[in-house]
């Protein structure tokens, strides 16, 4: 490790004798409350300077914490990983899997909270049948069963103003979970019926689980020592999730090729997997998503244009439609630049490792921001505007300027803006790992070509129905742990005329 600075130097909030570092999350003032993350981290980034790291060191029953905010020290780091990452624990979780229910878990704990040879065992099972290009498209017809259900949902739920109601983030929380069910178990859950006992049943457990995640997680462990109610909501929503999972494995869906190669065991505690983190990350980026395109109307009418000139008319969809949709994939990727779902990556290094300059010691936990690396002017110019285009390829930034309609002076400035956003980003590139939504390498999600299928198919549907308004002010966020607005969702829908064929 030769001219590598030491550890004790790389900046960082200074640890109290005996208390450490806890104390800041534990009184929860600026910078440093567990659900302000994102303040936590610009935070950081201020201490470690351009290219640096920083550190939370001395967290009680945590390792330290070592930030790089560098896209090439994150490409260096990931790329030097070996064949088993470790993530961060999620504590409550493993004490699910491996303590509580261990009679039914065993030895196939799954992926989640799960690190060393179980996962390695468990994700080289699962892996090939979830990751495969053909995975997702195959589901692209159920999948849009499902959104359209939810788009005739959505046009049930307006007010008489045209807007969605207040808890509409948990509206989107039913649709990402029906459409895993659908995915992953083969069979309609219910979740987007009013009067159906089980659908109520299956919900209960849906806010059970998500508001109890950041007391559990993210806060003092105080579940240790006794039952919290956080504790107790979160085990029934557990079970409650589990035994969903145990009654509802059809013979169709992604799990029940598992089954048939590994048992259903398996396949169960996968599906419980994928329910468990496949819900509030797809409804996060569609919440955020929906609100970025409402608050821009340049982005949205040319979005609305590529739509109606490529949706089929008169029959269902399928990838190869999907395909023909460059802007809205663009769309996407600029919402979790901005947003993403998860702020930051993590790896608990296994060996001694210079990051950054610094020596660091094996067991720290490496967090990699990209949250701070893809809002930063240096990889992303101007990373405040929402400009799909930097995401294009120049070919199609060609095809959707010339498509787009001429509205006259205002509409023409916005052009010569996004143009010149583009030029700049041109000229710096999009390096590879300023902006990593999904992860990287072999632990990366495993729902990502789902996660995009569903993503595209419902925003395709929403935009091309409607327009879409925000009336209220900027959002703020949370992290809940996924990154979610805190104010109500209450977007107003005007339908396009003609342009519902579609659903
Ligand atoms: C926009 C939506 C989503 C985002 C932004 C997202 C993001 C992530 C991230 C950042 C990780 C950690 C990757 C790493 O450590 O390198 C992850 C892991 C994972 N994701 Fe996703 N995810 C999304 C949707 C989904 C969906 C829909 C599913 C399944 C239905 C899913 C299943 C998983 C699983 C099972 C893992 C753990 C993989 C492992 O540890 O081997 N994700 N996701």
């Amino acid at each position: 490790m030769s001219g590598a600075r030491c550890y004790a130097v790389m900046p960082g909030p200074r640890p109290l004798p005996i208390i450490g570092n806890s104390w800041r999350f534990a009184i929860g003032k600026n910078p440093w409350k567990t659900r302000a993350l994102d303040v936590s981290l610009w935070f950081l980034r201020a201490l470690a300077g351009a290219g640096g790291a920083a550190k939370v060191a001395r967290l009680f029953g945590h390792p330290d914490l070592v930030f790089p905010f560098c896209a090439e020290e994150t490409a260096r780091i990931y790329r030097r990983e070996d064949s088993m990452p470790h993530r961060a624990k999620a504590p409550c979780l493993s004490h699910y899997k491996q303590d509580l229910r261990k009679d039914f878990f065993g030895d196939e704990p799954g992926l989640i909270g799960v690190h060393g040879e179980p996962w390695s065992r468990f994700r080289s099972k699962v892996s090939k049948a979830l990751i495969a290009p053909e995975a997702a498209k195959t589901a692209v017809p159920d999948l849009e069963y499902v959104t359209n259900d939810f788009v005739h949902r959505m046009e049930c739920i307006l007010d008489d103003n045209r807007e969605l109601p207040k808890d509409f983030l948990t509206e989107l929380y039913k649709w990402a979970l029906e459409s895993v069910g659908a995915w992953a178990l083969g069979t309609r859950l219910g979740c987007l019926k009013d009067n159906d006992a089980e659908a109520r049943e299956i919900i209960r457990c849906i806010h059970g689980f998500f508001h109890s995640v950041p007391a559990l997680e993210l806060s003092a462990p105080l579940w240790r020592v006794y039952s919290t109610p956080a504790y107790k909501t979160y085990i029934e929503a557990l079970d409650g999730f589990r035994s969903l999972c145990l009654q509802r494995l059809t013979d169709k869906g992604i799990c029940s090729q598992i089954a048939k190669n590994y048992g259903e065991k398996v396949a169960t505690i996968l599906a419980l997997d994928l329910l468990l983190v496949g819900v509030d990350t797809t409804a996060a980026a569609a919440a955020s998503t929906m609100y970025l395109l409402a608050k821009n109307d340049r982005a949205q009418r040319k979005l609305h244009v590529e739509l109606n000139n490529n949706l089929p008319r008169g029959r269902g969809m399928c990838s190869k439609d999907l395909d023909k949709l460059p802007y809205l994939k663009a769309c996407v990727k600029e919402s979790l630049r901005m947003k993403p779902v998860i702020l930051g990556n993590g790896r608990c290094i296994q060996s001694d490792a210079v990051i950054s300059g610094y020596e660091v010691p094996k067991g720290s936990h490496i967090v990699f921001p990209h949250y701070v690396l893809s809002n930063e002017e240096r990889y992303f110019p101007s990373p405040m505007e929402y400009v799909p285009e930097r995401w294009l390829r120049d070919s199609e930034v060609h095809e959707s300027m010339d498509r787009r309609p001429r509205e006259g002076g205002a509409g023409q400035r916005g052009h010569s803006r996004e143009a010149e956003v583009c030029r700049r980003q041109k000229e710096v590139g999009i390096h590879p790992f300023a902006s990593l939504p999904f992860g990287f390498g072999r632990r990366m999600c495993i729902g990502k070509r789902f996660a995009e299928a569903e993503l595209q198919l419902l925003l395709a549907k929403v935009f091309h129905k409607y327009e879409v308004s925000w009336r209220y002010g900027e959002l703020t966020y949370s992290v809940t742990p996924t990154y979610v607005p805190n104010e109500p969702l209450q977007f107003t829908l005007h339908k396009r005329n003609g342009n519902d064929t579609n659903l």
